[in-house]
């Protein structure tokens, strides 16, 4: 499928993550253009990836004919209706901001905006991203096409219900974050019992990634994994022991309720 130009208002981090994702997955760089006010930014990521940046966002919509709207939920009231009156129905805008729903984006454009609403996460960065998406009133089937192919590039997508993408935003769209302080805190346990912190951020690093291949690839459900690695009388009963009196995923549940009640309060805004 032809993606033709890809215009991206924002190149900060997630913007980043997709424009890398995207080279990677054979985009030609001269298709790609990002809006970014942040000059050394802007500079930045020319350098990195020879996409062409400037701050004018409307001259970047009438280059593109998909717009990945990647600026801060807050900015989208002040940022949006400065760049609305260069789409037409050619132009195709793919929002992913969080909280914002596309009913609120499309009052910003007269006739019958094409908006897709999708909440990925920075691993698109290294092309193992998690996204899910949805479309909005006026959005075709051809629509919903285009971007999971554009998310297909960098990663896994799935279709949802607009009304689910508060959830996929407390678990997949913020939980990296979560995984990072897995990481972080496992490794410093290592280093507590004595290893160097190098090596201990490399267990704990590929821990979490052959741990998360295996749920995929076995399709078992991660409690018959867990208990798979619980000898009896073993080490690792006495830590899950310790990890159900310390909550840990009472704790993880309640995090991702959080974020997803933040998603839905940046929504109102
Ligand atoms: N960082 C993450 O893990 C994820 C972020 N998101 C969403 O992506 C969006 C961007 O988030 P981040 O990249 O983390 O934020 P960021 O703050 O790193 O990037 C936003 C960029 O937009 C630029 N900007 C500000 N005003 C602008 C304007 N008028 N026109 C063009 N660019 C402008 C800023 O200079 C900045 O570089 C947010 O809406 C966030 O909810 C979604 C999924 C994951
Ligand atoms: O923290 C945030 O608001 C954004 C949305 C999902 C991940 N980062």
């Amino acid at each position: 499928m032809e993606l033709g130009n890809i215009g991206f208002i924002g190149g900060g981090n997630m913007g980043e993550a997709l424009i890398k994702g995207l080279i990677k997955s054979a985009i030609p760089a001269r298709n790609i253009r990002v809006a970014e006010p942040n000059e050394a930014r802007a500079r930045q990521l020319t350098e990195r990836y020879g996409v062409i940046c400037g701050s004018d966002g409307v001259e970047v919509v009438r280059q593109s004919d998909l717009v990945v709207l990647a600026i801060k939920p807050q900015i989208v009231p002040v940022a949006l209706p400065a760049i609305a009156g260069a789409f037409d129905d050619s132009k195709l805008l793919v929002s992913i901001a969080a909280g914002v729903t596309t009913a609120a984006l499309e009052v910003y454009f007269q006739g019958a905006p094409r908006v897709v609403r999708v909440m990925p996460n920075t691993p698109a960065l290294a092309g193992a991203g998690a996204a899910a998406l949805c479309s909005g009133a006026h959005a075709g089937k051809e629509d919903l096409s285009i971007a999971l192919h554009l998310f297909e590039g960098v990663g896994t997508v799935h279709v949802v219900s607009e009304s689910q993408l508060d959830a996929v935003t407390g678990l997949s769209g913020s939980g990296p974050a979560y995984v990072y302080m897995v990481i972080e805190a496992m490794a410093a346990g290592g280093v507590l019992e004595g290893l160097p912190m190098d090596t201990a951020l490399a267990l704990a690093t590929q821990t979490v990634l052959g741990a998360a291949q295996l749920v995929k690839e076995s399709g078992e459900h991660p409690a018959v994994l867990r208990d798979q690695v619980c000898s009896p009388g073993g080490t690792t009963i006495a830590a899950v022991k310790e990890l159900e009196e310390k909550g840990l995923r009472a704790a993880l549940i309640k995090a991702v309720s959080k974020a997803a009640k933040r998603s839905r309060e940046l929504g109102r805004n």
